[in-house]
C-alpha cells in the first residue's frame, strides 16, 4: 500500500475517533486524557510501517543552505521532468541550460535496488520573528522521504549516499566553467564556453566512439582507482598535424566531462618550483592542457641534435653549462625542465584533489622524448589526421546541413589521394553569403582537392628525378 493510500485509511479512522474524543475530553480528567494520547501515538506509530525524513533547506543556528537539501534538488530534477505535474523552471548558473525542479507539495516515486520510496516536497510558512526585507526567509522548504521500515538500513546508508553523490554530480554538470591561464605563477581565470562538442567534431565514428567510452568510463572510476591506489587521473596526448581538430577535442572533452579546463603555458613558467605550485592549485574534475609540447620545452631529441657543435664544446669545458643547457629550452627563458614535468605527471602532488585529465598535444610527437611518450606515463596516444569521407560528411551535414548530393562520390575519390586537414575543408563549406548554394561550397572544395592533388605530384616527381642517380 502506497503511504499516501495509508495516511487516507488512517486518517478516516482518526475521523470517526473525533467524535468520540470530544465526548472523552468532556467527561474524563485531563491526566488521563495526557496518557491516552501518548498510547494512541505508540499504537500509530505501530501501525504504519513507514520511516519518513525530513531535509530542511535552511539548518544550523545561522541558517545556512542545507547541502543535503541542494543535493536532492538536484537528484530529484530528472525526476521530476518525468514525473511532478507542477514544476518550478530555473536558469542554471552556467546560463545554458533550464533546470526544471519540483514546485512546493508534489510527490515523486523513486527506486533502489527494487526498492520503493517516495520523495515529497513541501513548506511551512515561517513566523518571523524580526522584520525581514527578504519574502524567501518566510517559507520553510523540505524534502521529506518515506519508505518501508524494513529498508532502514539500506535507504540510511546506501541510498541517501547515493543520492548525495548524484546530487553533487548533476550541480558540478551545471556550475559555470572556468578557462583558467598561467601569467607566470598565477592563475586567471575567465568563463569557459565553447561550443564544441564530439558530436560536431569530425573523426572517424568509430575512433570517436572509444574516446567517448574512455573519457565517460574515466569519470566514473573513482572508486577503482581508489581500490587499486593509483592517483584519479588520465593522461592523453593528442597529435596530429595543424588544423586537424586537437584543440577542438578538448574543448569537446570539457563539455562531455564537465570539467574546467587549465591552460598551461609552460613558457611562462621560471621553474619547477613555480612549476608545483601551479599544479597544486588546479582544482579535481578539470583538464590540464600543454598545447604544442614539443615548442614549450626542449623535450625532443631533435632540438638537442640542432644545438649548435660549438655549444657542445663549450658545455664539454663547462659541465655546469651543459646542464643549463639541457634545462633551458631554444631560446626562452623557461627552466622547467623534463624530469620536473615528468614528476608532474606522476609525482605525488598528482593525488591531490584527483580526477584530472593531462593533455598534452603536438604536432611532431616522432621528436617527443622516449621518456614522454612511454606508454603508462601518457595512458592514452591519439591521432588527428586528414579528413577523411565520414569526418567530410559529418562536416558537410553541420555546415550545410546536407547528408548526401551527387558530388558526394567525387569527394570521397579524391579525399582518397590527397591530404587535407578537417579545418581547411570547413573553411570551403563554411557559408559565405546567406543564401549559398551547398552545390557552389562543394565545387569549391572539389577544386580545392584538385589543386592539393596536383601539387602533391609534382612534389612527388621533383623528389623522383632529385633521388635518380646521374650518369657521369
Ligand atoms: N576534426 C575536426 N572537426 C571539426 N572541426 C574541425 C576539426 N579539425 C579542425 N576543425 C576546425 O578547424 C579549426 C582549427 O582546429 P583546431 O584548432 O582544433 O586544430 P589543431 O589540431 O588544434 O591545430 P594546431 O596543431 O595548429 O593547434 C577549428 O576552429 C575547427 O572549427
Ligand atoms: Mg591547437
Amino acid at each position: 500500500m502506497k503511504p499516501g493510500d495509508m495516511f487516507t485509511y488512517i486518517g478516516s479512522i482518526i475521523a470517526s475517533f473525533m467524535f468520540f474524543w470530544a465526548m472523552f475530553e468532556r467527561y474524563f480528567p485531563s491526566q488521563i486524557i495526557k496518557q491516552f494520547e501518548k498510547y494512541s501515538q505508540r499504537l500509530v506509530t505501530t501501525i504504519y510501517p513507514y520511516i519518513q525524513i525530513t531535509f530542511h533547506e535552511f539548518t544550523g543556528e545561522r541558517m545556512m543552505r542545507s547541502e543535503a537539501y541542494s543535493a536532492i534538488e538536484n537528484y530529484l530534477s530528472s525526476k521530476a521532468s518525468t514525473q511532478a505535474k507542477r514544476l518550478k523552471g530555473d536558469i542554471a548558473k552556467n546560463n545554458q541550460s533550464l533546470v526544471l525542479s519540483m514546485d512546493d507539495h508534489e510527490e515523486v516515486a523513486d527506486e533502489f535496488n527494487g526498492i520503493k520510496l517516495w520523495w515529497a516536497s513541501g513548506k511551512h510558512a515561517m513566523k518571523s520573528q524580526s522584520i525581514s526585507f527578504n519574502n524567501m526567509t518566510d517559507e520553510k522548504r523540505y524534502y521529506k522521504l518515506t519508505f518501508h521500515k524494513y529498508h532502514r538500513d539500506m535507504i540510511l546508508g546506501t541510498y541517501l549516499n547515493y543520492v548525495m553523490k548524484e546530487g553533487n554530480d548533476i550541480k558540478v554538470k551545471n556550475r559555470q566553467r572556468k578557462l583558467y591561464t598561467n601569467n607566470g605563477s598565477y592563475w586567471s581565470h575567465v568563463v569557459f564556453q565553447h561550443p564544441a562538442t564530439f558530436q560536431t567534431l569530425a573523426m572517424e565514428p568509430k575512433e570517436k566512439e572509444l574516446i567517448i567510452d574512455d573519457l565517460i568510463t574515466f569519470s566514473k572510476s573513482g572508486e577503482f582507482y581508489a581500490g587499486i591506489g593509483r592517483a584519479w587521473k588520465r593522461g592523453y596526448l593528442l597529435y596530429g598535424p595543424p588544423g586537424t581538430g586537437k584543440s577542438t577535442m578538448i574543448a569537446a572533452m570539457a563539455n562531455l566531462l564537465g570539467y574546467d579546463l587549465y591552460d598551461l603555458e609552460l613558457t611562462n613558467v621560471k621553474d619547477n618550483t613555480e612549476l608545483r605550485k601551479l599544479l597544486i592549485e588546479t582544482s579535481s574534475k578539470s583538464i590540464i592542457v600543454i598545447e604544442d609540447i614539443d615548442c614549450s620545452l626542449d623535450l625532443t631529441g631533435q632540438r638537442r641534435k640542432k644545438r649548435g657543435k660549438r655549444e657542445e664544446e663549450e658545455e664539454e669545458k663547462d659541465p655546469r653549462q651543459k646542464q643549463q643547457g639541457m634545462e633551458e629550452s631554444d631560446g626562452k627563458n623557461s627552466k622547467v625542465t623534463l624530469s620536473g614535468l615528468l614528476n608532474f605527471i606522476d609525482g605525488l602532488w598528482s593525488a591531490c584533489g584527483g580526477e584530472r585529465l593531462i593533455v598534452f598535444t603536438t604536432n611532431y610527437v616522432e621528436k617527443l622524448d622516449p621518456a614522454l611518450v612511454r606508454k603508462g606515463r601518457m595512458d592514452k596516444h591519439i591521432e588527428l589526421s586528414y579528413c577523411g569521407f565520414e569526418a567530410f560528411k559529418l562536416l558537410a551535414k553541420n555546415y550545410l546541413k546536407i547528408e548526401s548530393h551527387h558530388l558526394f562520390g567525387t569527394i570521397c575519390e579524391l579525399l582518397k589521394e590527397t591530404k587535407i586537414t578537417p579545418a581547411e575543408v570547413a573553411e570551403h563549406l563554411m557559408p559565405k553569403t546567406s543564401s549559398g548554394d551547398a552545390e557552389l561550397y562543394l565545387k569549391s572544395l572539389i577544386q580545392a582537392l584538385q589543386l592539393a592533388k596536383e601539387e602533391a605530384n609534382l612534389k612527388y616527381e621533383e623528389v623522383a628525378t632529385k633521388s635518380e642517380p646521374t650518369l657521369n
